[in-house]
């Protein structure tokens, strides 16, 4: 098994002085599909959050090796712009910025690279399209592009399928293991759909109440281990 491209040791962070994460240790190597379980509040979303730098830890440590990118149950596209623009804004940051403001700017080398992108998650032919006209799992799998164009080889996804119905909620979990599979990624996902990650994720990993108590392949995770997870606190 590769190194780590991730790796959280001793995590802790507060919000009101009421803990949300208590020690959280998580690694996520290259090449595999890490789906994170746990019930509502136990802290999956302010884990990722931390990961990327979107939220300041009070202690432990991050270290990412290489570069991070984060997907969301939200998708935030430019409904009005192209499939295609949207996934050239993933490498804005290494624009000037005359040319990142204007999508007719946008450098040939990176409209092929959006393509290629675009290519990677079966949307190729879906370039020119308003994002706000693709279905939700489509706009998902141009987030998706868009992080990939963003060259991240750590891509976390926070609850990317909760909005899409099952067969798009399919084919965007099967994307995110095959780009771990395929492309080497590294990629975490919080997931709400225990049958999903058990169905595609190499490897599971269970918090409850800011804790990791489940990190396991997922071939081997039960359902009593998924159930574990959701018991009320009174019956932990
Ligand atoms: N910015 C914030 N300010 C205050 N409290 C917060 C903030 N972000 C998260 N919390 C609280 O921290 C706890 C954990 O939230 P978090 O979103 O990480 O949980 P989660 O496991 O992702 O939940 P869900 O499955 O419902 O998305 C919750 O009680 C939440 O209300």
């Amino acid at each position: 098994m590769s190194e780590a491209a991730l790796v959280i040791r001793g995590l802790r962070k507060s919000y009101s002085g009421r803990q949300v994460l208590d020690s959280l240790d998580l690694d996520v190597r290259s090449g595999e599909l890490v789906a994170l379980l746990g019930a509502n509040g136990c802290g999956k979303s302010t884990a990722l959050r931390c990961a990327v730098g979107l939220e300041t830890p009070d202690g432990g440590t991050v270290r990412v090796d290489g570069r991070p990118a984060m997907v969301f149950q939200q998708i935030h596209l430019v409904r009005r712009r192209s499939a295609i623009d949207n996934v050239c804004a993933g490498a804005l940051g290494r624009l000037p910025l005359r040319r990142s403001l204007t999508p007719a700017l946008f450098p040939r080398e990176l409209r092929e690279e959006a393509m290629a992108c675009l290519d990677r998650v079966g949307l190729a032919d879906r370039a020119a399209e308003r994002a706000g006209r693709l279905s939700g799992g489509q706009q998902q799998r141009v987030a998706i592009a868009r992080a990939l164009c963003q060259r991240a080889n750590v891509v976390l996804a926070d609850e990317p399928v909760s909005a899409l119905d099952p067969s798009a909620a399919e084919q965007v979990v099967a994307l995110l293991a095959d780009l771990a599979h395929q492309r080497g990624l590294a990629v975490g996902a919080v997931l709400h759909q225990p049958a999903l990650a058990r169905r595609h994720a190499d490897r599971i990993v269970g918090m409850v109440a800011g804790r990791v108590v489940l990190d396991s392949p997922a071939v081997a995770v039960g359902d009593a281990d998924v159930d574990a997870l959701y018991l009320p606190a009174v019956t932990r």
